[in-house]
């Protein structure tokens, strides 16, 4: 049997400001760097051990798993970044206020922004300065493979190979694995493990900072996931998370 710990990253500034985030790079509010602490500390009561880490290449995430691992003492691990592990890109969503969204475009439509499996918004315009193009980090992709925007399914398309070929072979290996990422390359990556269909991924949200652990066996069918903090805070993070497309939240 094969564990693998599954991790959204702690409160981002832009969670905190009710903002699509996307591939924008904010960090950790101070809350957010608790969350992260508080996993590590369960992930450490709880007897977890790891041989190796993945995680995106945007600071939120990599910073939880930072600061998780260094509360874990185990800031020797080797970590592996990947753009394929970013959030999706939110496009021209990116920096407004989801609320403020809601009430102009109806919570209707914002509900399919987030969450419609396969309609993306508008992209970030070619020659705007936060089209990914002009970001070091991403330098040696293919222009086909920079998205200016994304829908979920377009998010599933680059985590699963990574899965495939990367992070599962590593498992199948007998390395206990950590990933630190974001929601929704998290639900991108859990609907390929699971095989969630289309309808049911709209309704599947991720709370930060939480410990998420699946079970595999030998051959990476997943036996069975959980959640390892406190139910009624996990349930609570949930409700939150889903409410932010709603007009009257902050
Ligand atoms: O803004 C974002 O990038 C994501 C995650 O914070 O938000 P949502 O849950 O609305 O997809």
């Amino acid at each position: 049997m094969h564990k693998l710990v599954l991790m959204r990253h702690g409160e981002s500034q832009w969670n905190l400001e009710n903002r699509f985030t996307g591939w924008t790079d904010v960090d950790l509010t101070e809350k957010g760097r608790e969350e992260a602490r508080k996993a590590g500390q369960l992930l450490k009561r709880e007897g977890y051990e790891f041989d190796l880490a993945y995680t995106s290449v945007l600071r939120r995430a990599i910073r939880t798993l930072w600061i998780a691992l260094d509360t874990m003492d185990a800031m020797y691990l080797p970590v592996r970044n990947s753009w394929r592990l970013n959030e999706r890109h939110y496009g021209a969503l990116q920096g407004l206020n989801k609320a403020e969204t809601a009430a102009k475009f109806g919570e209707e439509q914002v509900l399919i922004w987030r969450r419609a499996y396969a309609i993306a918004p508008d992209p970030v315009p070619y020659d705007d300065e936060r089209h990914p193009r002009f970001d070091r980090r991403y330098h040696d992709l293919a222009p086909s493979e920079l998205p200016a925007t994304e829908c979920l399914k377009d998010t599933v398309a680059r985590v699963v190979p990574y899965w495939q070929e990367t992070i599962a072979p590593s498992i199948k290996a007998g390395k206990r694995v950590l990933i630190a990422a974001h929601g929704n390359s998290l639900r991108a990556l859990i609907k390929h493990v699971d095989g969630v269909s289309d309808e049911d991924i709209v309704k599947l949200n991720i709370p930060t900072g939480q410990p998420l652990v699946y079970e595999f066996d030998d051959e990476l069918k997943p036996i069975r996931h959980y959640y390892l903090g406190d139910p009624d805070e996990i349930a609570a993070a949930l409700a939150a998370v889903a409410a932010q497309g709603k007009a009257k939240a902050k």
